[in-house]
């Protein structure tokens, strides 16, 4: 059986990543990219399902864990009367080839340790065939190929496993390290150098760009690699959780594979990492969006594989049990053949703060640009799948119809703020009457709310994005009665649910009851309350918020308040950005996501 969410740490080289429990087991590890087969899958399953623990023999060890100061290298120590071990868990930085590093490092006395690997292909399905060289175990099965390096011989044993025991005492250091290679590479030659060192610089120098000082800059900055460890490195692609399955309500169905690249996520990434200092992701997010979305702007999609695949078929890997038993587990998405009317404002949004930036102009950025534009101009009035990706009928979401409202403002304001060509006067039109739509038919005059879609008696998390995006000021009593309507409707025990799941909302995600608390909607209300002036309550909120991280500072996407713990894929990119977008907020440089505010006039002026 997997660990509890919170045990799990991080490790990745940005083209893909894999988790590591407290006990120093290796569950979870896709190879060679974040969306290939996982050859650890226990995570999803049990220990047949491939894993590779490395910690010491016996019981009784106490353990406790950290990041080697602002980088991705997992120092794991473990403690027992006398004696100490700790080991390092990394990969580096990828030139060519996935390397997963494990080096054992002996402090105290002499410990006892015991490497278990146990390579399953396929996501746990296939028992590779094992060849030992000498001190290299060659795991073979069709396309994939592992090679264990050790300084001890390595014996497979009957039930595909390669089990070895060996002691360090103080001073004493031993690395494991775990290639892939495909056919055509042929068998790599051993890892040398210190590459826990090398792995730690490069990490460091990275977060040492970030321009965040303020009193959150820890937090901040572990949330920004996790951003950067989620960020497939060969197009620029940035992955929304680098799991699939994990479930939004434990023993439930909500179970999605996250290993690809929302335009949503991504814009929102690509954001706080603007915000924080970092250009070269952002360029490089960019060339990737540019290239997924080229086409005819009908044929956009709301999400896509990381090198910009159009086509992720969802498939039930039913050989796997799921976390804590949560079936089924899910690969691919079917919510890649939505519609959902936001993504069009995330995208103009994030191009046009790009440009705010000084970012240099891409050559088909505002071609593209004006193409969707014309789409958007025909087709917002349609009702769409939303920002929550409902699988019931299509609405029109209030939500979605805000962020058609920002498209078409982002559009007018790259004519007037950076000279570029278009018919702003009808984006001007276009604007004034979307914001007209929406107060008539998304606003409730009884209930002073905007409602979660036109007609409905329900309210929804979503708008709490309203003021960050420069719809309305969050002073504007529209916004708090929202704000208001929120807190009575959806939080609990003190944390926001994205809608209210109940019977006055039947079939309004087309599955069955039951979720966590999200924890990005939570980080917005923080948003609000910071932007209406209560800051107090602003921090309190965040301040609770952080105290969901687990021992290393990883947030999943929903937190079950019954259980008290993290649920939801992990660790997900939408809680970090929000949780790097409240911190700038409360150190007052800006509040919600991105600098945006200023559209707000601009919508009304029109009316
Ligand atoms: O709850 C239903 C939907 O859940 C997933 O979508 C959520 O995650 C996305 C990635 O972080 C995010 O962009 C979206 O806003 C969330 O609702 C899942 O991917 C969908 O297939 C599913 O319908």
């Amino acid at each position: 059986m997997s660990a509890p969410l919170e045990d799990y740490a991080l490790i990745g080289d940005t083209y893909t990543a894999g988790l590591v429990s407290r006990s120093g087991s290796m569950d979870w590890l896709c190879l060679p990219r974040f969306d290939s087969g996982a050859c650890f899958a226990r995570l999803l399953g049990g220990e047949r399902h491939g894993h590779w623990s490395l910690a010491p023999y016996g019981d009784g060890w106490s353990v406790t864990r950290r990041y080697l100061t602002d980088s991705l290298v997992l120092e794991t120590t473990f403690r027992q009367a006398g004696d100490e071990v700790r080991v390092l868990d990394c990969m580096p930085v990828r030139n060519d080839r996935p390397d997963v590093t494990r080096r054992v490092e002996g402090v105290r006395g002499r410990v006892p340790m015991r490497s278990c690997f146990v390579p399953r292909f396929d996501y746990g399905s296939i028992v590779p065939w094992f060849r030992p060289d000498n001190r290299r175990l060659h795991a073979v099965a069709g396309p994939d190929h592992l090679t264990l390096d050790s300084e001890f011989p390595l014996e497979p044993t009957d039930d595909g496993r390669a089990v070895t025991h060996f002691q360090v005492g103080p001073g004493d250091a031993v690395e494991f390290h775990l290639g892939w290679n495909s056919r055509e590479y042929g068998s790599p030659p051993r890892p040398g150098g210190d590459i826990v060192s090398a792995t730690r610089r490069w990490w460091q120098e990275w977060a040492s760009h970030c321009r965040y000082q303020g009193r959150y800059r820890e937090a901040v900055v572990r949330s920004l690699i996790t951003l950067k460890a989620l960020t497939y490195a060969p197009t620029g692609g940035i992955i929304a959780a680098p799991t699939t399955s994990l479930p939004e309500q434990l023993g439930g169905v909500r179970n999605w594979d996250y290993r690809h690249c929302w335009i949503r996520d991504a814009t929102f990434t690509l954001l706080a990492l603007l915000d924080s200092g970092y250009e070269s992701e952002a360029r490089a997010w960019r060339e990737w969006l540019l290239r997924a979305v080229a086409g005819e702007p009908e044929q956009m999609q709301i999400l896509y594989g990381i090198d910009g695949t159009r086509r992720l078929p969802e498939l039930e890997l039913d050989w796997l049990p799921g976390y804590e038993n949560s079936r089924p587990v899910r690969i691919g998405n079917d919510a890649a053949r939505q519609h959902q009317w936001d993504v069009y404002g995330e995208l103009m949004d994030a191009l046009h703060q790009a440009r705010h930036a000084g970012i240099p102009p891409a050559e088909d950025a505002w071609r593209v640009q004006r193409k969707l534009m014309d789409f958007l101009e025909g087709h917002w009035r349609e009702p769409d799948s939303g920002i929550w990706e409902m699988r019931g009928p299509r609405r029109h979401f209030t939500h979605s119809k805000a962020m058609a409202w920002a498209a078409a403002d982002r559009a007018v304001k790259a004519v007037e703020d950076f000279g570029l060509h278009g018919p702003v006067d009808r984006w001007k039109r276009l604007r004034a009457q979307i914001f007209d739509d929406i107060c008539d038919k998304g606003y409730d005059p009884g209930r002073n709310t905007f409602t979660q879609h036109y007609g409905s008696t329900t309210v929804d998390a979503a708008l709490l994005t309203l003021p960050g995006i420069g719809f309305l000021p969050a002073q504007d009593e529209r916004m708090r009665g929202t704000v208001r309507a929120v807190e009575e409707e959806l939080l609990s025990g003190g944390f926001v649910q994205r809608y209210a799941m109940t019977d006055r909302t039947p079939h309004v995600d087309g599955l069955p009851q039951g979720e966590g608390a999200f924890l990005p909607c939570t980080f917005w209300l923080a948003d609000c309350y910071i932007q209406q002036g209560d800051t107090a309550r602003g921090r309190a909120l965040f301040e609770r918020l952080l105290g969901l991280r687990n021992d290393v500072g990883l947030l999943s996407e929903e937190y079950d308040i019954r259980a008290e713990r993290l649920v939801g894929n992990f660790p997900q990119a939408l809680s970090h950005i929000a949780l790097i977008n409240t911190a700038t907020g409360l150190d007052g440089h800006r509040s919600g996501q991105g600098s945006r505010q200023d559209g707000a006039s601009a919508g009304r002026s029109m009316r």
